[in-house]
């Protein structure tokens, strides 16, 4: 995915939590507030299992599309930028073999 295509993707967000539009699903979805935000994340990251789960990669490409979309608003609501995830992730990267080892059995209780 193009970075600048996040980048875009997230100024209209922000300009229309800014400037509410006629029309806009963005601006109904600020309008509605967090709790609906929050829901179309949990809805939206559902439908990505169900899709991955029937190996269903057309529709999965879609349902991605939508919880990154919906994800996007959820940063602008709280005020999350694209570069403090960037940060974050450019610095995990740098660290590698991150599996935990196994837990050893319980053998006495
Ligand atoms: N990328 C998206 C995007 N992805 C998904 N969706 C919307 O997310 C909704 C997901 O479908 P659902 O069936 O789950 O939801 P729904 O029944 O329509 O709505 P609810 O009543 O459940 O809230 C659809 O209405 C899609 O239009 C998006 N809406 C807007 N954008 C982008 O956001 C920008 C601004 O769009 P507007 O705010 O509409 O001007 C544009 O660049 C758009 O491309």
């Amino acid at each position: 995915m193009e970075n600048n295509i996040l980048k875009g993707l997230y100024e209209t967000i922000e300009n229309r939590r800014d400037n509410p539009k006629e029309g806009s699903y963005t601006s109904y979805l600020f309008e509605k507030g967090i709790d609906k935000i929050l829901k179309k994340v949990g809805e939206e990251c559902t439908e990505t299992i169900i899709e991955a789960s029937k190996g269903h990669k057309e529709n999965l490409k879609e349902e991605i599309g939508d919880l990154v979309y919906h994800l996007m608003v959820l940063m602008v609501q709280m005020d999350v930028s694209l570069d403090d995830v960037g940060h974050i992730l450019a610095s995990r990267h740098k660290v590698q073999n991150n599996k935990k080892p196994e837990r050893k059995e319980i053998e006495k209780w």
